[in-house]
């Protein structure tokens, strides 16, 4: 009794007939070598295929096409292969038939048979190429095949390097349809050292995906930001319709790997504009205040094991900025977040770090009062045919002027307290700061914590115990912010550092954990070569020594001209730096002059900069600044001034400035900040990001 089909049915094969389209389809006369075929039931007569499975399992290419000598050899040996089995079937039929017909048909064999037509010769080998394929997941291979190669072949060849079956691989150019398997390698226009996208296949693309709801709806999806780091094609079911993709953010998130942007309030569009183009929200956090003001954060949603990005710049409200910053690092931590980076596109407090000390404050570079120098000093790094010593810079008068200066100073000291300036340093069991050698010596010549000038001249004359002097430009009681705020970011949790333009590049040395100092030079660079007619004859300008480097990097590389503004700052009381003198070092006579500086505060430097070089016969002048903070009345004295352009960056927030500025432009860095998130994130290299030539 024949047994009913329904039982011969695996579960698998009933489960499959249950999702089949309605009867009426099965009555449909079955197409044999078309559609699609379930590979469990390709039929194994089906000798193309067969022919093509081997090929694909063994990874041996088309028989049909040029081959390189050594394929040739091994599809010789596959050729006796396939030779022998034919013959073992010839005779197999000659065996079958009747005696004569046996005979004739062995004088037919032996009869000279018209010439065989050859196959085309095979073309001189083709050269090798070697295309690279990638997921951006870090699967990764570099394939060497033929320009001839079919796609269907080359996608074996995938399969077998990266341990996958050849039908899950799909392959493509960024921003273009997947490859059909038909076609070869030089139909796609693969040559050598080509990148592919690699991806899976039954899986949507996402960026086609994107550019088709684009196309249907363009207000609604104006532009959507696939995020760079996104593997694409993005995993989705080969089912996905456009309604169930239109949730694309969702599916963003869904696969970016453990990433959380927050945005403090210091710079709310840089967030956004770093989260667009890394193509995810910023997390929500409440950040708020208290009446009295302090600062409140609540981060609302969860960040265990994630890998935080804050950002937060230094403008603006700077020290609320920077509480705020503190106390979103901590709870990230606290919340057990895997990793927290600080991105501070501006640095707060960099420009307070100017001299070297070490966490408990002392001074790590030794005094230089510790020689005592004389006019004939020999300077510390001599040169060939210099003279021993250049004297003293300010001559004979200015060192006579500022000893009476300085002993009228002491004078008045003493009258007032009966100590010395170095007395007043409060020495005690709260006050020792360090047990470096500098202190330690310093301590040493303060007895009980408390020196008189007998001590101090005693002490200083004694080669053994020299007294401790403060370097010129020490005030022993103003804090050295910049030490603190890197200690206090490494203390709330912070594990990176991601900045832009230090004031003071060595200021990274003061922190423990990696500190990324980002170029702004790059913008600017790119700035003077598209928007300054005839940049070439123009002159880089630096308004002070300090940023003398960087404007002569900026020079160097675009091969112009170099001034420098000489700003003296006598004497050294900040309220005095009005009546800083200045002196342009070079020629600046009809040319335009571009200030490159770090930042612009109050403005100062750069609209008297912009003044003396108009005085000395600039036709134009341009102030490229990487970070305006423009704090005060910057904007009404840049107004006023005789700057023609001032071109700054957004790592401060311009909005209001640029509303306020008919002169200042303003250059784009979210871009920047999030390719250095993207590869910080993925563990990349970020070096390309600083390189500006
Ligand atoms: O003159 P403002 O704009 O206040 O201050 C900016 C200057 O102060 C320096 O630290 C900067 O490098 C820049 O030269």
């Amino acid at each position: 009794m024949p047994r009913s089909r329904s039982r011969s049915r695996s579960p698998r094969m009933e489960e499959r007939r249950r999702s089949r389209s309605p009867d009426g389809d099965r009555d449909r006369p079955r197409k044999i070598h078309s559609g699609f075929r379930w590979k469990d039931t390709k039929r194994r007569d089906d000798s193309r295929y067969a022919d093509d499975d081997r090929r694909l399992e063994r990874g041996y290419r088309d028989r049909d096409r040029p081959r390189s000598p050594r394929r040739d050899r091994d599809g010789d040996r596959y050729g006796d292969r396939y030779r022998d089995g034919a013959r073992d079937r010839r005779r197999d039929d000659r065996e079958g038939r009747p005696l004569h017909d046996r005979e004739r048909h062995r004088d037919e064999d032996r009869k000279p048979k018209p010439k065989e037509k050859k196959p085309a010769a095979t073309q001189p080998s083709e050269p090798m190429i070697v295309v690279h394929v990638n997921d951006r997941l870090g699967t990764k291979a570099a394939i060497p095949c033929l320009p001839s190669d079919p796609i269907r072949l080359f996608k074996a060849q995938v399969a077998a390097r990266i341990g996958r079956e050849p039908h899950e691989i799909l392959l493509k150019r960024q921003g273009e349809r997947p490859f059909k398997d038909q076609l070869t390698l030089e139909d796609y226009g693969i040559s050598n050292g080509v990148q592919l996208d690699l991806g899976s296949a039954g899986i949507l693309d996402a960026e086609f995906l994107a550019a088709s709801l684009h196309r249907r709806s363009p207000e609604t999806f104006p532009i959507i930001h696939l995020p760079s780091y996104l593997p694409t094609p993005l995993p989705l079911s080969p089912f996905t319709t456009f309604t169930t993709f239109c949730d694309l953010e969702k599916v963003c998130l869904a696969m970016v790997r453990n990433i959380v942007v927050i945005g403090g309030t210091s710079h709310p569009r840089l967030t956004q504009t770093i989260c667009n183009h890394l193509g995810i929200p910023p997390a929500n956090v409440l950040l708020s205040k208290f009446s009295v003001g302090e600062t409140r954060v609540e981060i609302q949603e969860s960040v265990r094991e994630k890998d935080v990005y804050i950002i937060q710049s230094g403008g603006g409200k700077v020290n609320d900025h920077l509480i705020e910053l503190l106390i979103t690092i901590s709870a990230c931590k606290t919340a057990s977040a895997k990793k927290v980076t600080a991105v501070l596109p501006l640095f707060p407090y960099s420009r307070q770090s100017d001299i070297p000390y070490n966490k408990s404050g002392a001074l790590l570079a030794k005094s230089s009062l510790q020689q005592s120098y004389t006019f004939d000093s020999t300077p510390p790094t001599p040169h060939p045919g210099k003279p021993e010593s250049q004297g003293l810079v300010n001559g004979v008068e200015g060192l006579q002027k500022s000893l009476a200066k300085a002993q009228l100073e002491d004078s008045d000291a003493n009258a007032v307290n009966g100590t010395s300036p170095v007395k007043r340093r409060p020495i005690g069991d709260g006050g020792k700061r360090s047990d470096t050698l500098d202190s330690t010596r310093s301590d040493a010549s303060i007895p009980n914590g408390v020196s008189n000038d007998d001590n101090a001249s005693v002490t200083s004359a004694s080669p053994k115990i020299p007294v401790f002097e403060p370097r010129p430009g020490y005030r022993q009681w103003v804090a050295q912010a910049g030490t603190l705020v890197a200690d206090l970011l490494t203390c709330a949790g912070a594990d990176h550092i991601i900045t832009m333009d230090l004031h003071d590049p060595q200021y990274q040395g003061y922190f423990d954990i990696p500190v990324d100092n980002l170029y702004g030079r790059p913008l600017l660079k790119r700035y003077i070569q598209r928007h300054i007619p005839d940049y070439k004859n123009a002159i880089i300008v630096s308004p002070d020594a300090g940023g003398a480097k960087r404007a002569t990097a900026i020079a160097d590389s675009l091969g112009m001209e170099f001034a420098l503004i000489h700003k003296e700052r006598r004497p050294t009381k900040i309220t005095d730096r009005q009546n800083a003198t200045m002196m342009l070092v070079g020629d600046v006579r009809d040319r335009i002059a571009i200030l490159i500086d770090d930042l612009a505060d109050t403005s100062n430097t750069i609209t008297r900069a912009a003044k003396l070089l108009k005085k000395e016969g600039a036709s134009q002048v341009y102030a490229l600044i990487t970070h305006g903070i423009l704090s005060g009345d910057a904007i009404e004295r840049i107004n006023a001034s005789a700057l023609d352009k001032v071109v700054v960056t957004n790592t401060v927030d311009q909005e209001e400035h640029r509303r306020r500025c008919p002169k200042l432009e303003v250059l784009e860095v979210g871009n920047v900040f999030a390719e250095a998130i993207r590869r910080v994130h993925h563990g990349e290299s970020i070096s390309v990001l600083f390189q500006y030539d």
